[in-house]
């Protein structure tokens, strides 16, 4: 028998998987509404004009290119450090934030993953939420923890059961890791307040609990990079000492550039050293470094004030057109006389909308409609347009009934 003929067919990926199935469709009008990838309003992906220029301005410097050291491009990391602690972090401040560049934010999340599982004291249990971003499960069990869930998404009021997360939080074993969705909450789209977060905070805090934030989005909800990380300053200015994971896929359109960051604020500078050593060691047998060019684009948006500033409103632009998509969906379904709620559509921030559609619903949706998301129900509001909204909106109305 062949060497491999024990390998079993694995499932298709329940994300990356959509976009197979909406490639095999032939209708001329089908929609992705799978990845959460931006697309404008002629459903393009969409290069920002401030990554063009900061790509012209990199290539005008003709750039070698020898090896970025194992964490990184040191200007990528010292600067989407401070876009997420914010110029007035004391950790930042006081030089106690390690931090590597990773490949883009699954990486981060891995390689913390991996930095948890070889040196968390407590034990090594990561608790996520239910539902949380496909992913998450994956990368941790192969990290090598133990995960568990909390309630977070109420299908009643399709809203956050805030009182069922902080009793989740309070139960938990002292010590536990808990993963925290810092803004645009991936699948529901649901985000607690401010005010819930400090109630978070103090939950987390009283359990000894250790926060790992998950920020992919930041800007990318709100339109604002200091709202968005809201929850990550907060908690570090309660005295948590948080990991992070950063994506500049999204706010940055840097999908395919792999672009992101893994930190930990630490006690001290003499600890922080210790803790970039492990970092080192644990990066080195990996991948060794990563690639430049991406990071080098990121940098050169963050560190040049012009740049960053006209970066700022093109996140803002993004965020801006899926919260238009979001009110033109609800107002067709209404139109139309749905005889649903629809107001969660538009209660919900970021990249998705949770529908409350089932499974069979979103299956239908495919199979009848050629409307493409995934089996859970939710939506990538990016893939929504002026010109296919209204056909959208008829999909849905007529498997919602
Ligand atoms: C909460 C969350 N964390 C991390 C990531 C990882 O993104 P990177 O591309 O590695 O930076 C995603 C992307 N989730 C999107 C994109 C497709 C995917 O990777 O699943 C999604 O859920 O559609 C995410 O939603």
């Amino acid at each position: 028998a062949s060497v491999w003929s024990q390998v079993p067919q694995g499932p298709p990926d329940a994300i990356l998987g959509i976009t197979e199935a909406f490639k095999k469709d032939s209708a001329s009008n089908k929609i992705n509404l799978g990845v959460g990838a931006y697309r404008d309003d002629k459903g393009k992906p969409y290069v920002l004009p401030s990554v063009k220029q900061a790509e012209q301005k990199i290539l005008s410097q003709n750039l070698d290119k020898e090896y970025a050291g194992i964490t990184g491009v040191p200007d990528f990391t010292k600067a989407a450090a401070l876009l997420a602690y914010g110029p007035d972090s004391k950790p930042l401040k006081e030089g106690r934030v390690a931090i590597t560049q990773t490949i883009s934010g699954t990486g981060a999340l891995r390689i913390g993953g991996a930095f948890l599982q070889r040196f968390y004291p407590g034990s090594k249990t990561i608790y996520i939420p239910t539902p949380s971003w496909a992913n998450h499960k994956a990368v941790f069990s192969d990290s090598g923890l133990e995960v568990k869930q909390y309630r977070y998404y109420n299908k009643d009021t399709i809203g956050l059961d805030f009182d069922g997360m902080v009793e989740d939080i309070k139960n938990m074993p002292s010590g536990s890791m808990v993963l925290l969705h810092a803004c645009a909450h991936n699948p529901t789209g649901v985000d607690p307040t401010h005010e819930q977060w400090r109630a978070i905070s103090d939950a987390v805090q009283s359990g000894g609990h250790y926060p790992f934030f998950d920020m992919a989005y930041q800007g990318f909800a709100s339109g604002d990079t200091d709202y968005d990380a809201y929850a990550v300053r907060y908690f570090v200015e309660q005295g948590h000492t948080p990991c992070l994971s950063q994506s500049f896929a999204k706010n940055m359109g840097l999908y395919g550039e792999r672009v992101g960051a893994f930190s930990i604020v630490t006690a001290s500078p003499e600890e922080k050293a210790r803790v970039d050593s492990q970092i080192k060691i644990l990066v080195r047998p990996l991948y060794s470094n990563p690639p430049v060019h991406g990071a080098r684009i990121a940098s050169t948006i963050l560190n040049d004030p012009s740049l960053n500033k006209q970066w700022l409103g093109e996140v803002k632009g993004m965020a801006d057109r899926i919260i238009q998509m979001r009110a033109l969906l609800k107002e067709n379904l209404e139109k139309l006389g749905s005889k649903h709620q629809w107001n969660h559509i538009t209660d919900q921030i970021g990249m998705f909308a949770y529908t409350g559609l089932t499974a069979e619903q979103m299956s239908k949706l495919a199979e009848e409609h050629s409307v493409y998301a995934t089996k859970d129900g939710r939506i990538s509001v990016a893939g929504i347009t002026t010109d296919n909204v209204g056909r959208l909106a008829e999909a849905i109305y007529k498997v919602t009934g």
